[in-house]
C-alpha cells in the first residue's frame, strides 16, 4: 500500500461501499415492518376502494335528476360495510354514508347538507354534477399496484399495504454489525475504573447510531491491546458479522495494533484526509468487511455519520451516497483549515445560522452531545466570515 497521499473522504466512501454487497431477506409482519427496507415490490392484493364509494353522508342519486327542488323517493340505507344491492331507480335515492358502495343505478352523491329529508323522501336543494362525492373503483390504488423497491418504510408505506391487504412484506434483514472496543485502558460501562483507566463510551453511542441507520449492532467485549488476543477477538466477530467495526488501535503508537492484525494485504485503505478521522481504515478480515475507527470518540462517531450510515444503506440494497448534506449560513466566523476537510461540530441558533464550537477536540464528548450538525470545511480553506455560506451534515436525523 502506497504511503500518501491520503485518500479523500469520497474516495475513502467508494473503497468502503466496494466492499459490501446487499445482505439476505426475510418476511416479517406489518408491525415489524416500519423503518425496515422492502427487499421486493410489494403487489396489492385488491383495488382501494374496491367498490365505487360515497365520499360523504347523504343520498345516493341520478346526477341528471338532481336538479333544484327536485324530489326523490328514498328506497333504502347504505352505511359504510352494508351495501344496498338493488338498482336504483329513476326518481329514486338512496340514504348513504361516508365509505358505503354507491349502489348500481346512481351516480353521484348529494351531499346531506344540500338536501331536505321529508318522510320517505328527500329534497334537492343544490344541483349535483355527475360524479360528485364518488371515489371511484381503484381511485387510491388497482389491483396489482406496487410499492417499489428498495425503500424504506415508513409510517404511511405502512399503512398503504395494509390497505393493500399485505399483513406481511419481504425486507432485507438487519445487517449485523460487529463493534469490536480496543485498548487496555478501557473497562466496560458500570464497572469499578482503576485510576488510570477509562471507560468505553463510544461502542455505546455507535450501536445507537447504527440501530437508527436499520443495522443490528453487536457490541462486543474489549478486545485487549495484544495481538493474538485482539485477532481471536476479530475472529469471533466476523462469525456472525456482516461488518466488523474496530474501535481505536488504528493510529501509529506501538499499542496500535489493528492494522497489524488485519495485514495490509487485506487492506483497502488506511488514513483518510479528514477531520476528525484521520487514521480509518477499512478491509477485509477473515472474508468480512472490515472498518477500522479511530480511538478518539468523537473521531468515531463523526467517522460513523460519514461512512458507516451509507455503509448501512449499501448492505441494506438501498443507494448509497456521501452523507446528506445542506446550505446553511455562518453565524460566526470560521478559522481557516488545515490540510484535512473538517467536520466541526456546530450548533444551530434560534435564527437558523451555525456556529462552530471553538473547541474541536475529538476526544470531547460532551461537545458532539451538544452538536446540532457538522459543518463541512474543505481542506485548506481560507478563514470564512460570519455570513458567509456552509455546508452542514445534520446530526440529529439519524
Ligand atoms: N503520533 C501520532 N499520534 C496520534 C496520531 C498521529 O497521527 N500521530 N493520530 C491521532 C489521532 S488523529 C487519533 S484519532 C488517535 C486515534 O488513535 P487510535 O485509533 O489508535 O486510538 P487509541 O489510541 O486506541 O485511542 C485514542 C483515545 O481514545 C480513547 N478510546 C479508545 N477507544 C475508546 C472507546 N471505545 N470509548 C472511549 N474512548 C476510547 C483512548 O483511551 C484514547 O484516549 O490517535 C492520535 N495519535
Ligand atoms: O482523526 Mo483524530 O480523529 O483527528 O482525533
Amino acid at each position: 500500500m502506497s504511503a500518501a497521499p491520503l485518500l479523500t473522504v469520497p474516495e475513502a466512501l467508494a473503497r468502503v461501499l466496494a466492499l459490501l454487497a446487499p445482505v439476505g431477506v426475510e418476511t416479517v409482519g406489518l408491525s415489524e415492518a416500519a423503518g425496515r427496507v422492502l427487499a421486493q415490490p410489494a403487489v396489492a392484493r385488491r383495488a382501494q376502494p374496491p367498490f365505487d364509494a360515497s365520499a360523504m353522508d347523504g343520498y345516493a342519486v341520478r346526477a341528471a335528476e338532481a336538479t333544484p327542488g327536485a324530489r326523490l323517493r328514498v328506497v333504502g340505507e347504505a352505511p359504510a360495510g352494508r351495501a344496498w344491492t338493488g338498482d336504483l331507480g329513476p326518481g329514486e335515492a338512496l340514504r348513504i354514508f361516508t365509505g358505503a358502495p354507491l349502489p348500481a343505478g346512481a351516480d353521484a352523491v348529494l351531499i346531506q347538507e344540500n338536501a331536505r329529508a321529508e318522510g320517505d323522501a328527500v329534497f334537492c336543494l343544490e344541483a349535483v354534477a355527475p360524479g360528485a362525492w364518488v371515489r371511484p373503483a381503484g381511485f387510491d390504488f388497482g389491483p396489482g399496484a406496487s410499492l417499489p423497491a428498495p425503500r424504506r418504510l415508513s409510517p404511511a408505506d405502512i399503512a398503504a399495504l395494509a390497505a393493500m391487504n399485505l399483513p406481511e412484506v419481504v425486507v432485507r434483514r438487519r445487517p449485523r454489525v460487529a463493534l469490536v472496543p480496543t485498548g487496555d485502558e478501557l473497562v466496560e460501562v458500570g464497572a469499578a475504573p482503576a485510576a488510570d483507566q477509562i471507560v468505553a463510551s463510544s461502542g455505546h453511542g455507535l450501536a445507537a447510531l447504527l440501530a437508527g441507520f436499520g443495522a443490528a449492532p453487536d457490541l462486543r467485549p474489549i478486545a485487549p491491546d495484544r495481538v493474538p488476543a485482539l485477532g481471536a477477538a476479530l475472529r469471533a466477530a466476523a462469525g456472525n458479522a456482516d461488518l466488523i467495526v474496530t474501535l481505536g488501535g488504528a493510529s501509529v503508537g506501538d499499542h496500535d495494533l489493528v492494522r497489524g492484525v488485519v495485514g495490509d494485504a487485506a487492506l483497502s485503505f488506511y488514513k483518510v484526509a479528514m477531520r476528525p478521522g484521520k487514521p480509518l481504515m477499512a478491509g477485509r478480515f477473515a472474508g468480512v468487511p472490515i472498518v477500522g475507527l479511530p480511538g478518539n470518540p468523537v473521531s468515531a462517531m463523526v467517522c460513523c455519520h460519514i461512512f458507516l450510515r451509507s455503509a448501512i444503506d449499501a448492505l441494506l440494497g438501498l443507494p448509497a451516497g456521501p452523507a446528506g448534506r445542506r446550505e446553511a449560513i455562518l453565524a460566526a466566523p470560521a478559522p481557516a483549515e488545515g490540510p484535512r476537510e473538517h467536520y466541526a461540530r456546530a450548533a444551530v441558533e434560534s435564527d437558523g445560522r451555525v456556529r462552530l464550537f471553538e473547541n474541536q477536540d475529538s476526544s470531547a464528548q460532551m461537545l458532539l452531545a451538544g452538536a446540532d450538525v457538522l459543518a463541512v470545511r474543505p481542506a485548506n480553506a481560507p478563514a470564512a466570515a460570519e455570513g458567509d455560506a456552509i455546508e452542514v451534515v445534520p446530526l440529529r436525523s439519524a
